[in-house]
């Protein structure tokens, strides 16, 4: 069946449809990770935008039950160059194309998807809609002007969980799969903000040694600090972080009280609530191999990141220096408070999907909570 893919610069793309038929707008952004699909549809940092793979074939290894980073697809629509169906993979249980439609995400295979990268790179990140039934370029180009702009938008409150929970699971080993852990052993109190939180990021704070208590978005700090954690921990999640005001002002009380570590939009939150802040970017960075220099040791990991947003450095005056660098385009990849401990980075030293080279900062904040409490 025929889909089209409307930019709201003008451009068309067109190709064939895979995935669930219809109609679906968001932000067109690129993705370079070769492996991990699973990860990329489940991670809720996606909502609100249509995700391009840069690596040519997927669906080769299909779904599994296990490598799931939330509870649901929150992104609106997938895009790739050649979409395979005869999946091949031992722990596979169903193709990427029936996944798709059982989760009514919209996608579009078969178009020139370097083409489309090259495009968004040049021009920046942009709307754009996906198409089944419509196919009038003027019409769906209209549309895709339509769609409201990512800056401005709070889309963590959406995602976030609705009351407290507990996490056990720890990290996914060949032989058992996802490890049952014994809170007994769990020596850290740690409570997890959730703003669209991976379920790696929890798996590794428990492999860390946490005992993890998630809260929601808007969780008040006092109720935070009566739980009495030895640490409080920011996650990822999608959107714009300036228009998230409640949050920022609920985080700000507590700096000083507790050691902080962020991932990705809990970093950017930070910085804000540090007094920073944000700005967007032209089209981001979205993928698993991409450089980064920790300042404190200078030495360089490859990192996973999932962002369109960063935190201005200059903006923190002297409240909060350089943690982390990305070697590429040389954005803010981390900050450290100055006098506190408190700190966070921009990449995801969860991987899933990419490499594990920062899963060292979980051990960083174990200790930081070691000397503080
Ligand atoms: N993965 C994330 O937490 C993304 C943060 C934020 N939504 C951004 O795009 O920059």
């Amino acid at each position: 069946m025929r889909a089209v893919l409307a930019l709201a610069d003008g451009r068309i793309f067109e190709g064939r449809s895979f995935g669930a038929g219809g109609e679906a707008t968001g932000e067109v952004v690129f993705n370079t990770s070769m492996c991990g699909y699973q990860e990329v549809l489940t991670d809720p940092s996606y909502k609100g935008q249509m995700v391009t793979m840069t690596y040519p074939q997927i669906g080769n290894t299909g779904i599994n039950p296990e490598d799931i980073e939330s509870r649901g697809l929150f992104l609106s629509g997938f895009i790739v160059k050649e979409y395979m169906d005869c999946y091949s993979n031992w722990r596979a249980t169903m193709s990427l194309d029936a996944y798709l439609k059982e989760n009514s995400v919209v996608g579009i295979q078969g178009l020139d998807t370097r083409a489309l990268t090259r495009h968004l790179r040049d021009k920046g990140a942009q709307n754009g809609i996906i198409s089944t039934v419509d196919f009038d370029r003027e019409s769906l180009v209209k549309k895709a002007r339509a769609v409201p702009s990512m800056a401005g938008l709070d889309l963590a409150s959406g995602v976030s969980c609705d009351k407290p929970y507990h996490w056990t699971e720890g990290l996914w080993n060949l032989e058992t799969g996802y490890a049952t852990v014994d809170p007994a052993t769990l020596n850290y109190k740690v409570v997890a903000f959730d703003f669209g939180i991976k379920y790696n990021i929890l798996r590794c704070l428990v492999d860390a040694g946490c005992d993890v208590t998630v809260v929601p978005a808007a969780f008040p700090a006092e109720e935070v600090l009566a739980m009495n954690p030895d640490g409080i921990f920011l996650s990822n999640g999608p959107g714009d972080p300036e228009p998230l005001t409640g949050v920022i002002e609920n985080l700000r009380k507590l700096v000083g009280k507790k050691p902080i570590f962020g991932i990705c939009l809990g970093h950017q939150l930070l910085g804000l609530a540090l007094g920073g802040k944000t700005v967007k970017l032209p089209f981001g960075n979205h993928g698993s191999n991409l450089p980064v220099m920790d300042m404190a040791t200078r030495k360089v990991e490859i990192t996973a990141q999932n962002h369109g947003f960063a935190v201005d450095l200059d903006s923190l005056g002297a409240v909060a220096c350089l943690g982390h660098e990305n070697l590429n385009d040389q954005t803010v990849e981390g900050i450290r408070h100055c006098d506190l401990p408190i700190f966070s980075v921009q990449h995801h030293p969860e991987a899933s999907p990419g490499p594990h080279d920062s899963q060292y900062l979980f051990g960083r904040f174990v200790e930081m909570m070691e000397k503080y409490r």
